[in-house]
């Protein structure tokens, strides 16, 4: 007899069995952690392969996982492309194959951008939670898209700011963001606006230059640094990463994909997962930014979440 079919699981069926982001919290702190301690943490990821498609101004990334925590083996294939203006399709596009770790049988093959987005979020809110400043009232965002959303739901569930700020490239964008979600948001009409004062601001733009400048930025703030995922593009500019302590989801990839890493020269102080499981320290009074470029652990997590939560309910 041969193994049985594998399910597809749809973006609908995603969001279903994962309505929150925070769900992800204690799987994906333990994964981090796992991922920085080295083959004793039995996670094991290489960096992923990015490949340019010429033309297209589009990359496919290709990203393997497998946790023996959780039990979880993956791997995300994910399309990014710079300019589609003028197309209906989103700029991210995402599909995991989750397969048995016992025998290598693919079991389920999911949409990846839901996860993308939810697990991407609730990393950058488990950085905000060890590193932004005691009594963070003001929260800022910069760039209107997927990302945008997803950071929004996760941080304000967890915390309680007393202003949220939004900047996008075209403010009809952040207009209709404001309008969108459950709670008030004032749109700024320039970055700089949007980041004075702030105590913890998130970068979820497709830029390729620098749209966050250290001179705007309230000493002790924390930065979430999501896009610029490229060793030549850049959300943040010099000033910031120097005199900021850096912490990445992995010191690998940043030193391989983060133009904002690569180009500044910025020392990395400590890797996310170094700090979760206590050898490294938080320095939550510092101003601190978490250069994300997103592990393919993270999503080994997250599929396997969904994976269960379906089998549970099919
Ligand atoms: N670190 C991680 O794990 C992940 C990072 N990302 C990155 O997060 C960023 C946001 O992703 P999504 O929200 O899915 O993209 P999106 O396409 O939905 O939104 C991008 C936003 O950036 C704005 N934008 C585009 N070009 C810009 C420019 N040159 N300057 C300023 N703003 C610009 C757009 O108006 C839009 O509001 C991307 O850079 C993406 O690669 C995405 C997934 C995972
Ligand atoms: O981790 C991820 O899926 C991505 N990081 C940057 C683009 C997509």
């Amino acid at each position: 007899m041969g193994s049985a079919p594998p399910a597809f699981i749809g973006a609908e069926e995603v969001e279903k069995h994962l309505p929150r982001a925070s769900l992800l919290l204690p799987a994906l702190e333990a994964a981090l952690g796992n991922f920085s301690s080295g083959p004793a943490g039995g996670v094991v990821q290489p960096l992923r392969t990015v490949l340019a498609v010429p033309g297209h101004g589009g990359y496919l990334g290709v990203m393997p996982a497998y946790s023996a925590a959780d039990d979880a083996l993956t791997t995300k294939l994910v399309t990014f492309y710079e300019h589609l203006k003028d197309s209906p399709a989103p700029s991210h596009q995402a599909t995991v194959l989750l397969f048995d770790p016992r025998n290598g049988s693919l079991k389920a093959v999911l949409d990846g951008s839901v996860i993308t987005a939810k697990r991407t979020a609730a990393v950058s809110a488990i950085a905000t939670k060890l590193l932004m400043p005691a009594f963070a009232e003001v929260l800022c965002i910069l760039g209107a898209g997927v990302q945008a959303y997803s950071h929004y739901e996760i941080l304000t569930e967890l915390f309680t700011f007393k202003e949220v700020r939004i900047w996008n490239r075209s403010k009809e964008k952040a207009e209709k963001f404001a309008s969108s979600v459950h709670g008030p948001v004032r749109v700024c009409s320039s970055a700089q606006e949007a980041v004075v004062g702030a105590d913890v601001i998130v970068t979820v733009t497709m830029a390729a230059e620098p749209i966050l400048s250290g001179a705007w930025v309230k000493p002790g703030a924390h930065i979430n640094a999501v896009g610029a995922c490229r060793p030549n593009w850049r959300e943040l500019d010099d000033e910031l990463m120097k005199n900021c302590f850096l912490f990445v989801d992995s010191k690998e990839a940043a030193l391989t994909e983060s133009g904002d890493v690569i180009l500044s020269g910025a020392e990395i102080f400590a890797e996310l997962g170094e700090v979760l499981k206590g050898t490294k320290p938080a320095l939550p009074e510092k101003t601190t930014v978490f250069k994300s470029l997103g592990l393919a652990v993270e999503d080994a997590v997250a599929a396997k979440f969904v994976y269960d939560a379906w089998s549970a309910a099919n």
